[in-house]
């Protein structure tokens, strides 16, 4: 069933080592399907090299694998946690890419320092608290989700704007409309993180981009007043 997603969430993954944000089997990209209310995930542990479409592991958002011979990704309760709360997102990544997990054990939100950011995220991208002993005691995964959800409600983010998160001493994870868009925001995140070191190591007193340039760069590219992929 849902070979054409399988394929796609398939092709997703193997864009991550393609683009350099992981290595052996440090990631994973799943995408919800609206219809069935299943996921596809990667298996957990899978290298890239050997892996194919037909291992791609279909799971419900109570993680009850529905079919697949191999287990499901360690995330797989973590991305269901994010598909649950927040049902307009159709694809999630996490990596440990090394600029974002840099930051995330600083334990530092990224400021939005520049265009690439704003065209991307509509914001500083937050970082997550550590979980609790208790929060691991639950079930580690299911909590990293909670703690993701808790992050954007305290903070009133909308998921969409601001496309990705840190967890503090872990690494990022991402999302967006199907899985390639994820993965996109992967890339950005990862770029944006590098980017921002260097800025502050040339200029400790780097300034954040000033409000009216976060709006002209991301509201042209996103909401309904977007110019970009418009008819002119
Ligand atoms: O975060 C971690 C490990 O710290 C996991 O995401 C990573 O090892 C990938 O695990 P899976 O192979 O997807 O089970």
């Amino acid at each position: 069933m849902l070979e054409a997603l399988k394929e796609e969430v398939f092709q997703a993954n193997l864009e991550l080592p393609k683009q350099g944000l992981i290595k052996y089997t440090w990631g994973n990209v799943s995408a919800f399907d609206k219809e069935s209310g299943y996921f596809i995930i990667k298996p957990s542990g899978v290298s890239y090299e050997n892996m194919k479409a037909s291992d791609m592991v279909v799971v419900d958002l109570d993680n009850n694998v529905i079919e697949g011979a191999l287990n499901p990704s360690s995330d797989t309760s973590t991305h269901a946690v994010i598909y649950k709360e927040f049902p307009e997102i159709g694809g999630i990544v996490h990596t440990h890419s090394t600029w974002a997990t840099i930051w995330a054990q600083a334990g530092l939100d990224v400021p939005a320092m520049g265009t690439t950011h704003a065209d991307t995220f509509y914001g500083p991208v937050p970082c997550a608290r550590f979980l609790t002993q208790e929060e691991i005691d639950n079930g580690y995964e299911h909590e990293t989700g909670n703690v993701i959800i808790e992050t954007f409600k305290q903070r009133n983010l909308d998921p969409m704007e601001i496309p990705g998160v840190l967890l503090h001493g872990h690494g990022p994870f991402t999302w967006g409309k199907d899985a390639s868009s994820a993965v996109m925001n992967a890339v950005v995140l990862d770029e944006i993180c590098k980017m921002n070191l260097y800025s502050r190591q040339l200029n400790t007193f780097s300034e954040e981009l000033p409000q009216r340039v976060l709006d002209k760069h991301y509201l042209r590219k996103h909401g309904k007043n977007a110019y970009y992929g418009q008819k002119k």
